[in-house]
Formats: structure tokens, sequence, C-alpha cells
């Protein structure tokens, strides 16, 4: 068992490592693509299903609250939240589209829409994503094994290169706090 546990540290480091050499500068790009978006007055929109949900609103809050400084709060909403709306539109529209139709009634031109799928191909979250594009979102992918239906309908993707939803979900998440202290820095906040 401790072997386990060793293997599963270095896995998610190693992932991580591979990961950054792979998207450095796309990461910058979108960190300051967001930053721009957010002083025009647009906001950032996520969602994602089990523990990318939990990172939808992990980064919502990051960027709502503080991520290392005190400074103004910053416009994000994730869409996992309201479980009246949830059960309303899974039951009545049916769960694939339990983010779309969150999106077709926030989302503005300019928003930055972020999807999170470790299969990328979680068909509410492929649809909410292609609704957004179609608005005139910027639309970014968070996802891993083989980027899945969801690169399709993104601007950017961020593919991890692994195929364990554990290790992927774990470079998601250093993803969003990176791209949150990028924006942090570029707005001058912190
Ligand atoms: O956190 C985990 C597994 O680590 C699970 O809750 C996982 O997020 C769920 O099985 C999701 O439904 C997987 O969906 P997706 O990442 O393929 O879109
Ligand atoms: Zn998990």
């Amino acid at each position: 068992m401790l072997d386990l546990v060793k293997k599963a540290f270095k896995e998610s480091a190693d992932v991580k490592l591979a990961f950054v050499e792979l998207y450095a500068e796309r990461i910058l790009e979108v960190g300051l693509i967001i930053a721009t978006a957010i002083k025009d007055g647009n906001k950032v929109i996520l969602f994602g299903n089990g523990g990318s949900a939990a990172d939808a609103q992990h980064i919502a809050a990051e960027l709502i609250g503080r991520f290392k400084e005190d400074r103004k709060p910053l416009p994000a909403i994730a869409l996992t939240t309201d479980t009246s709306v949830l059960t309303a539109l899974g039951n009545d529209y049916g769960f694939e589209s339990i983010f779309e139709r969150q999106v077709e009634a926030l989302c503005m031109p300019g928003d930055v829409v972020i999807g999170i799928t470790t299969s990328g191909n979680s068909p509410n979250v492929v649809r909410a994503l292609a609704k957004a594009h179609d608005l005139g979102a910027l639309t970014v992918a968070f996802t891993g094994r083989n980027g899945g239906k969801v690169v399709d309908v993104a601007h950017y993707s961020f593919v991890v290169p692994s195929y364990e939803t554990p290790r992927i979900q774990e470079c998601h998440i250093t993803l969003g706090h990176v791209l949150c202290e990028i924006v942090e820095r570029e707005l001058g906040l912190a």
C-alpha cells in the first residue's frame, strides 16, 4: 500500500511536469485573455461533473473572493451550484442540457466559458461549450486522455496527457490556480 501512495504522488507530479512543457505558452495566453475579458466588462462561466464540478466552483470562488491578495471581486460563476435550476433542467429537458440552457440564459458575447471534463466527452459539457461558442463567447476546454469531443467546440483546449481521471483532475486544478494568479497579476489588483 505504501507503493500505491508513492506512485500516486509521483504520477501526479510527472503529469503536471509533462503538461506544463506542452502548454506553458497557452496557459499564459489564456490567462491574459481572461484578464482582458474581465477588464472589458465580461465574466467567466465554469462547469463540469463530479470532481470537475468542484473544480469549477473552486475557480469561481478564487475569482469572486481572492486568490492570494485582497483586491476587488472578479465576475465568475459556476453553473453547478443551484439545485433548483439543475433539477428543473435535468427533469424537464434532460441531464445533457443542464449547463447548455444556463449558458443560453447567462452567457454574453465576450464572456470566457470554461468546460471541465477529464474524458472530454461528457455531453452536458460538450453541448454547453458548443452553445457558448455559438453565442460569441471565448470557449476553453480543460480535458484529458485524447481530448475528446470537447476540443471541437473550444477555441483553446488543454489536454492533460494522462488516462487517469484523478491525475487529470489534479492537473486541472493547478491550471485553474495558475490562470487565477495570472489574472490577478495582470489586472494589477494583487
Ligand atoms: O472525481 C471523480 C473521479 O476522480 C468523479 O467524481 C468524476 O468527476 C465523475 O465520474 C465525472 O462524472 C467524470 O466526468 P468527466 O470528467 O468525464 O466529464
Ligand atoms: Zn476526483
